[in-house]
């Protein structure tokens, strides 16, 4: 019998990091063969079971990316945009599928990406539930059905840690609606309004971003027309959510080829 694709998280510490650690240790379909955090963490060294409060479980933290990557099938990594772009580098070299959650990358960023892609696959989206992937499908289908005369705002909520806006997700979301009013969300985009904003433009797409507490993340997409508004709506309780999508991105992408993919393949949802 082959052995199960072996997986490295990175940002092991991190929120995401320990909920794909307890994803990957509880599921039968992948062994957790890796655990990243950066030089002079804390939890460098120490075994990451322990680290997190349990258990040794034979995985001990390291600051030493490509060596861990090697050893692996697939490498997970909810960081930082310039910490995801070393990684995809060093995925790229060990042939590793490298599965990105970070969100806040610059459209820069995002291209320094492509090199990467040459060698290996990466799987990206700004969110990796299936909950919201189904919503921007239904997005993008009621954005076309719907004429200018419906304002498109997404509102987005996140926990007080958060450090980027809009989020990912209310990003692929105005993507979405953008998309199906066949525009450019670049064109439509308003995120910042402050003080005397002058009326709402006929066709823009909207972004208000919420922090507090410990809010896991929550979505709306209103369409407000005039005597009737349509909200599609989706809220995440649990961060388990994003790691069980981010751990079958990892095992969808075993037998694909170098290429940047998102959970729209990942899920079969795509239409074109
Ligand atoms: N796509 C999706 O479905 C989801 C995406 N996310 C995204 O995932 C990312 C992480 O979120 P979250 O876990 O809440 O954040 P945390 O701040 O809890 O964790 C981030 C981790 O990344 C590490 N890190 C940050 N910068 C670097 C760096 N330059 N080099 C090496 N390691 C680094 C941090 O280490 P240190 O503590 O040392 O800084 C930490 O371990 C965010 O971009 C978030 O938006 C979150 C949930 C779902
Ligand atoms: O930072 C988070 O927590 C989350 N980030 C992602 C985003 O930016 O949309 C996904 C999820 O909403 C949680």
């Amino acid at each position: 019998m082959s052995e199960l694709p072996g997986i490295v998280v990175t940002g092991a510490s991190g929120r995401m990091g320990q909920m794909l650690i307890r994803i990957i240790r509880e599921s039968d379909r992948a062994r957790l063969v890796g655990a990243i955090e950066r030089s002079g963490h804390e939890w460098v060294g120490q075994d990451v079971g322990r680290a997190m409060g349990g258990a040794d479980c034979g995985v001990i933290v390291t600051d030493e990316p490509l060596e861990a990557f090697a050893k692996a099938q697939a490498v997970i990594d909810f960081t930082a945009p310039e910490a995801t772009l070393e990684f995809a580098k060093l995925a790229a070299q060990a042939r590793a599928v490298h599965v990105i959650g970070t969100t806040g990358m610059s459209d820069e960023q995002i291209a320094k990406l492509e090199p990467a892609a040459r060698h290996a696959p990466i799987v990206r989206a700004g969110n990796m539930s299936l909950g919201v992937n189904l919503l921007t499908q239904l997005t993008r289908q009621v954005a076309a059905a719907l004429g200018e005369e419906f304002d498109i705002e997404v509102i987005e909520a996140h926990h007080r840690h958060k450090v980027d806006a809009p989020s990912g997700t209310a990003l692929m979301l105005g993507e979405a609606a953008a998309e199906g009013r066949g525009v450019a969300l670049e064109d439509v985009s308003d995120r910042g309004r402050d003080g005397i904003t002058g009326a709402r433009k006929p066709g823009d797409i909207g972004f208000v971003a919420v922090r507090g507490g410990d809010i896991v993340g929550e979505h709306d997409v209103l369409f407000a027309g005039e005597g009737e508004r349509i909200i599609l709506r989706h809220v995440a309780t649990d961060r388990a959510i994003f790691a069980r999508g981010a751990l079958r991105a990892a095992l969808w992408g075993q037998d694909k080829g170098p290429g940047q993919y998102d959970m729209i393949d990942v899920l079969g949802l795509r239409r074109d």
